[in-house]
């Protein structure tokens, strides 16, 4: 079978350096497009030599659409908006579109679904491996561990570069939790703590997010009880597990039927 043409968006970023870095480095999958934005001083640039692995010949282009039209799927860690705008060229060229942005809005999310009816779409909070394993053992634990007994807190760091938060994960690990005790996350999530705030709400989910250096990303996912926790962890060392993740999701996708799917659905988690 032939090798996967991949589009990198976003390729100049810090995952879109790795994220070509990765593609280049693994078999049945080739770059074949490079995007960036329009003025982005990136522009015309060999997208191989700028993730140092030197010339691919594929120049960093401002033109998704005819980029799009040559690929088999993308690879998007870019941000919200862009990322609304790659989902519908990837609808019209009917690609898979691997979507690793994080802090998309409902309304985001409704028009991403919506370009899921014609590009066949994996979209997760993390690609790694590891952090969907994770989930799976938070939905197991805060299903057996009640909210009468345990309160579960979110606690997540990362670089000081962030943009968002709570990170995409913590959000997708609050889910698991969430779906785990059966309630929705929306209406029981605590984002924000400040002043006299009174005493913890009974089933709730906490979030807090720290900021600093150059964290790749930390998760810990506490269930408190009276006299015990349970702490469960992740801690990425290296973002090259995110790209691992995004390429296997892309095989995964290429020749299947359009929808909006998971990491957990890649992995059959
Ligand atoms: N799901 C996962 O496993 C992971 C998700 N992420 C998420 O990926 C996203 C990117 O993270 P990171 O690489 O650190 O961020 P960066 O800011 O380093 O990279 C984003 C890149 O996308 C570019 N970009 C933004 N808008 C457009 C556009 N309209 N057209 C073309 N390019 C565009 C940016 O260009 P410019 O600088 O000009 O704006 C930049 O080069 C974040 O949302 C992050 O949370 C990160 C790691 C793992
Ligand atoms: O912005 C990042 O860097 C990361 N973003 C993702 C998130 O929001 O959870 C994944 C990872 O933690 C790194």
């Amino acid at each position: 079978m032939s090798e996967m043409g991949l589009v990198v968006v976003g390729a100049a970023g810090r995952m879109g350096q790795v994220l070509l870095r990765t593609v280049h480095s693994m078999a049945g999958v080739r770059v074949v497009g490079a995007i960036e934005r329009a003025g982005s001083p990136h522009l015309g640039k060999d997208a191989g030599e700028l993730a140092g692995i030197g010339i691919i010949n594929v120049p960093i282009s401002d033109d998704p659409l005819s980029a799009f039209a040559k690929a088999d799927g993308v690879l998007d860690f870019t941000a919200p908006a862009a990322t609304i705008e790659f989902a519908g060229y990837a609808a019209q060229a009917r690609i898979a579109h691997v979507i690793g942005t994080t802090g998309c809005s409902p309304d985001d999310d409704a028009k991403i679904a919506a370009a899921a009816r014609h590009a066949t779409i994996v979209k997760s909070g993390n690609m790694s491996l590891g952090v969907n394993l994770l989930s799976v053992l938070v939905e197991k634990a805060a299903q057996a561990l009640g909210p009468d007994d345990f309160d579960i807190e979110i606690v997540e760091m990362h670089h000081r570069h962030k943009v968002d938060a709570p990170s995409g994960t913590a959000l997708l690990l609050g889910e698991a939790a969430a779906e785990g005790r059966k309630i929705a996350l929306a209406e029981k999530s605590v984002r924000v703590r400040d002043g006299h705030t009174g005493v913890r709400e009974t089933g709730t989910i906490g979030f807090a997010a720290l900021r600093g250096g150059s964290v790749v990303g930390e998760h810990s996912v506490i269930l408190a009880g009276t006299g015990e926790r349970i702490v469960m962890s992740h801690l990425a060392e290296d973002r090259t597990i995110f790209a691992r993740g995004a390429v296997k999701a892309a095989l995964w996708a290429h020749g299947r039927k359009p929808g909006l799917y998971s990491m957990r659905d890649v992995l059959g988690l």
